[in-house]
């Protein structure tokens, strides 16, 4: 059993949004790495960055994926910094996996102070354009599809998602 497909892009790219339309309109379970890991963890992401470090937090992500690419059939939303782990790219070989891209116009936009995001507590603006330019090529490097998401509704996404899953 395998992912139908996991979402990876950029925080503020719409994974959790974009997934949980597309989850339903194929009328799949949708999962999403950071909500399992808080739940397991017990506390909200902030924290686990504060308690026990970025590194654990990526450990915890890889071992995720690693259970979900063997047993979750559905919509997986990765983490935006999920695919930096090695680990967690050698796992995602051989998924469908969808880029879901996004300006930082849009980005910033749509997480506002990013407020749940740690990385995002200082200088938000700044903080996410060099992570997107750092980042683009990994996920260029796991994805099998690529969505350009600005300016579009997340149902519009789903729908283009899906036609290219057929
Ligand atoms: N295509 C979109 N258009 C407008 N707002 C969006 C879109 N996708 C997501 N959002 C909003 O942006 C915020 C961040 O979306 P989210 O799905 O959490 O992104 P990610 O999981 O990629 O960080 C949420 O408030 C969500 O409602
Ligand atoms: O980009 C990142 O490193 C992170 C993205 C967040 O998920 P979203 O991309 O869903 O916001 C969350 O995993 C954590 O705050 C770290
Ligand atoms: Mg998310």
């Amino acid at each position: 059993m395998a992912p139908a497909v996991v979402l990876v892009g950029v925080m503020g790219a719409g994974k959790t949004t974009v997934g949980a339309a597309l989850a339903s309109r194929l009328g799949v379970p949708f999962a999403d790495t950071d909500t399992i890991i808080e739940e397991r963890a017990g506390k909200p992401i902030p924290e686990i960055f504060v308690d026990d470090g970025e590194d654990v937090f990526r450990a915890q992500e890889r071992a995720v994926v690693a259970e979900c690419v063997e047993t979750f059939a559905g919509v997986l939303a990765l983490g935006g910094g999920a695919i930096l782990d090695e680990g967690t790219r050698k796992l995602l070989t051989g998924q469908t996996v969808v880029f879901l891209e996004v300006g930082l116009s849009d980005a910033i936009k749509r997480v506002g102070l990013g407020s749940g995001r740690p990385l995002l507590a200082i200088n938000p603006r700044a903080t996410l354009r060099h992570l997107m330019e750092q980042r683009k090529p990994l996920y260029l490097e796991v994805a099998t599809h690529s969505v350009t998401t600005d300016g579009r509704e997340p149902d519009d996404l789903a729908d283009e998602i899906t036609g290219l899953l057929r």
